[in-house]
């Protein structure tokens, strides 16, 4: 692979003190426990979440969807067949298999370096800030604090990240006028914030207790010491804590005990939690959390994420679930095109994960959602790093916060050790090797590790399999099926590997993660804190290992300084000479790993043109109706989507300065294309539908005509939440007010007008042009 590949390239590891036990391919992982959140606790639960969702997403599939899904490629058949063939290849030509030589070097050349770990208590390190030379001192004294001396001896100009990535850190160097400015915006948290070492004295109802007993949560975290108290007082809460540190169960439990005190019945039915996250296996992460907190109790719970079935969800919403848990593109979709859904009954709003739905252009989709809820809500806000743009979306969306920041000078788990070895300038095309060096020899199973874009996760994911390492891949090329099967395969311990981009960075809990390894140093202090925080969960112990390359010395310094004193920071060495072995045996494998690529993509053509076909065959035999559904609108089009997310992902990276510029610049060295050119049917009818809904100039009246109708039947709130701000309240009906200013006054009107501007409320037939109106057609309907 080009160098340039391994420009951006950081791992993390952390040294476990026990060694990690394998059993076998399907049995769990031997976790070393910290004593701290109690070591006995059983957190792997019975039954996977996923396998449920397999099976939802199996049973409901859309009529167009059936059959011209292609059935997913399985990459491991290609590289089997790959490795016979090379096996019989070489037996025929008496050449003796390479893997086993290499393979046992490596385990011995392994065993030597976990001797040194074991009597120096360290691992063998390179000094990433000197030479060669120095490294011996190094190793022989490896402190923590020695470790951050060496990060700290170089200039620090430009160690960027601490300021702009951590409102922790913020706190360090607030200035008079910040603190103030920040206390007339937050509510003082100790009034409400007891100090609480058991789930007892929370009065918390017997299902609840009953499902923590069952979880075996037998005291709570300090995140949810101090947010279940505040959060069940119907106040608003920021809440911040490390990675694994329980921030799932502290929102849930709140949320749990309220809806208790519900009103009940058929009537009284609504959708009055709404938990946002950013990721679809967060989602479903979450989803499970709340299922098991609410075990004992009639709660309904639904989850609505991409990628699954469309219609199974709108029958579930059209339930009215009490606690709705969605990624917000879904969510948006459904709150557009499913008549029956609302959220005007809401009483709970979580952000989870705020920073990264913001990072990832989620910014608009928020808003609107935001929009969508009544003003009385309560919303908590949680993420285990804060960035400039969350303090904004709590000017947004929060009213009088509660500011929970739970040790905000920590930014790992306490269990963490992190381990940095270097990649020289020169040794970059070697990344690989070491990748490959490090996983033969020392992290042998349960090991996550992050690559920069799904292609070389791919790659890798083909290299370790060549090389008869178990291994899955998670990222966003595959559909959702093959998402929650690798997951679930790592979890299960099935595989030893996953190979990972940033979509898993976030949230996911999985038992049994030993080591996290960066291949990729990640752009942000925030991403690196959260890919390292998959391990050492709950008080587990666990390690990073990231691998340096020279340009990401100003991130490693980082990371260096947001480490506190008691954290164990270390260099790791890996011989040079056993590196070049693997980067030989690589070069050697060029051919299998283009061939099984060759191979995929002829298999990919051949399940597109059976899908085409079966296509082909259901639009015959479902034509009328195929039809004869409603047009969904969308949100935004892809393409805006797209512009979205990279101006966020600029933003985010720059620190949340202007990148307007360099994204215009972007775009004008793009070659001018036809608006329509490359889109698909289905793209071109979205876009369409967008436009004309913008042409129309009163989207947003439809809008307010149809939240007034649905508020009109909108059931009782739950418990009494605390009395908003009147500011707030006064703000929004001016707010309404100005909008149905100049406008046709009544709900009904404004829909009349409607009808006429875009043909709302008729069916769309072929050759129709689609307009963005059949929305509000749908909802009329509803509304009578
Ligand atoms: N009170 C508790 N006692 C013991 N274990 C707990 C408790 N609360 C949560 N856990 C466990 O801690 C682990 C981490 O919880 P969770 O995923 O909610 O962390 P998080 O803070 O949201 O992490 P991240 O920031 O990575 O999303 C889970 O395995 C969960 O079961």
């Amino acid at each position: 692979m080009a160098p340039v590949d391994y420009v951006m390239t950081i791992d993390s590891d952390d040294e476990v003190s026990e060694p990690v036990v394998k059993t076998g391919k399907s049995s769990k992982r031997g976790e070393p426990e910290d004593a701290q959140l109690n070591p006995d606790l059983a957190f792997d639960l019975s039954g996977d979440p996923y396998t449920d969702l397999l099976f939802e997403a199996e049973a409901a599939p859309d009529v167009i969807q059936s059959g011209t899904k292609p059935v997913p490629i399985s990459v491991d058949d290609i590289i089997a067949k790959r490795r016979l063939q090379r096996t019989v290849g070489k037996r025929k030509r008496g050449i003796e298999d390479e893997d086993e030589s290499l393979d046992s070097e490596y385990s011995n050349a392994d065993d030597e370096e976990e001797d040194k770990e074991d009597d120096g208590g360290s691992s063998s390190g390179e000094d990433l800030g000197h030479d060669a030379a120095s490294d011996e001192e190094d190793q022989s004294s490896a402190s923590d604090d020695e470790s951050h001396s060496d990060g700290e001896d170089e200039d620090d100009e430009g160690v960027a990240f601490s300021e702009g990535s951590s409102s922790a850190d913020d706190s360090d160097s607030e200035t008079r006028a910040e603190k103030a400015r920040k206390d007339a915006f937050f509510a003082p948290a100790d009034d409400a914030a007891e100090k609480h070492s058991s789930f007892l004295t929370m009065n918390l109802s017997r299902p609840i207790l009953k499902s923590l007993t069952t979880l075996g949560f037998q005291t709570p975290t300090p995140i949810q010491a101090a947010t279940i108290p505040v959060a069940l007082l119907g106040k608003d809460v920021v809440g911040n804590a490390v990675t694994g540190s329980g921030k799932t169960a502290a929102f849930i439990i709140p949320m749990i005990e309220r809806l208790l005190y519900r009103d009940k019945g058929k009537k009284a039915a609504a959708t009055r939690c709404l938990v946002l996250v950013p990721t679809r296996e967060l989602a479903a992460q979450c989803y499970d959390v709340g299922k098991k907190l609410s075990a004992h109790t009639d709660i309904q719970i639904t989850l609505i994420v991409g990628g699954l079935s469309l219609k199974s969800q709108e029958s579930a919403l059209r339930a009215r679930p009490d606690i709705v848990i969605a990624t917000p593109g879904r969510l948006i979709d459904h709150l557009r095109n499913s008549p029956s859904f609302t959220l005007d009954a809401l009483d709970v709003l979580v952000l989870d994960e705020a920073d990264r739905m913001l990072s990832e252009g989620f910014h608009d989709e928020l808003t609107e959602i935001i929009k969508s809820c009544p003003p009385s809500r309560q919303t908590m806000l949680f993420s285990a790093t804060m960035t400039d743009s969350v303090d904004e979306l709590v000017k947004l969306s929060l009213n009088k916060p509660v500011r929970l920041f739970v040790d905000p000078k920590r930014s790992t788990a306490r269990g963490l050790i992190q381990e940095f070895v270097r990649v020289r300038a020169r040794k970059e095309s070697e990344r690989s090797a070491l990748l490959v060096a490090l996983c033969k020899r020392t992290f042998k199973s349960g090991v996550i590790i992050f690559l920069r874009s799904k292609k070389l996760a791919h790659q890798m994911r083909i290299v370790f399999g060549l090389l008869g390492m178990s291994c899955e891949e998670l990222h966003g090329d595959l559909s959702q099926e093959q998402r929650l099967k690798a997951l679930q395969h790592f979890r299960d311990g099935a595989v030893d590997f996953l190979m990972a981009t940033d979509l898993a960075s976030r949230g996911l809990d999985i038992k049994g993660i030993n080591t996290v390894i960066n291949y990729d140093m990640p752009g942000q202090l925030a991403q690196y804190l959260h890919r390292v925080g998959r391990t050492a969960r709950a008080g587990k112990k666990g390690r990073s290992v990231t691998l340096v390359g020279e340009s990401d010395r100003k991130l490693l310094k980082a990371a260096i300084k947001h480490a506190a004193a008691e954290d164990q920071v270390r260099h790791r060495t890996v011989s040079s000479e056993i590196v070049s072995k693997w980067a030989d045996k690589l070069e050697s494998m060029k051919d299998d790993i283009a061939a099984v690529l060759r191979d995929e993509i002829e298999e990919k053509q051949l399940r597109r043109a059976e899908m085409e076909l079966t296509k082909g065959q259901n639009m015959i035999e479902h034509e009328e109706e195929i039809y004869s559904r409603p047009a969904r609108t969308w949100f935004q089009t892809s393409k805006d989507k797209q512009k979205a997310e990279a101006v966020s992902k600029a933003q985010h990276e720059a620190g949340h300065g202007p990148s307007k510029n360099s994204i215009e610049a972007k775009d004008a060295t793009k070659p001018k294309r036809d608006k329509f050119s490359g889109l698909s049917r289905k793209a071109k009818r979205r876009k369409l539908a967008l436009e004309e809904d913008e042409n129309s100039n009163d989207r947003k009246a439809v809008d307010a005509a149809i939240r007034s109708v649905k508020k009109a039947s909108k059931p009782a709130r739950i418990g009494e939440p605390e009395k908003r701000d009147s500011k707030r309240s006064n703000a929004s009906q001016k707010r309404r007010k100005s909008k149905s200013s100049g406008k046709p006054s009544g709900a009904f009107e404004r829909d009349m007008g409607q009808r006429s501007a875009g043909g709302e409320g008729v069916r769309a037939k072929r050759g129709d042009v689609i307009g963005g109106m059949k929305k509000g057609g749908k909802r009329k309907g509803k509304g009578k």
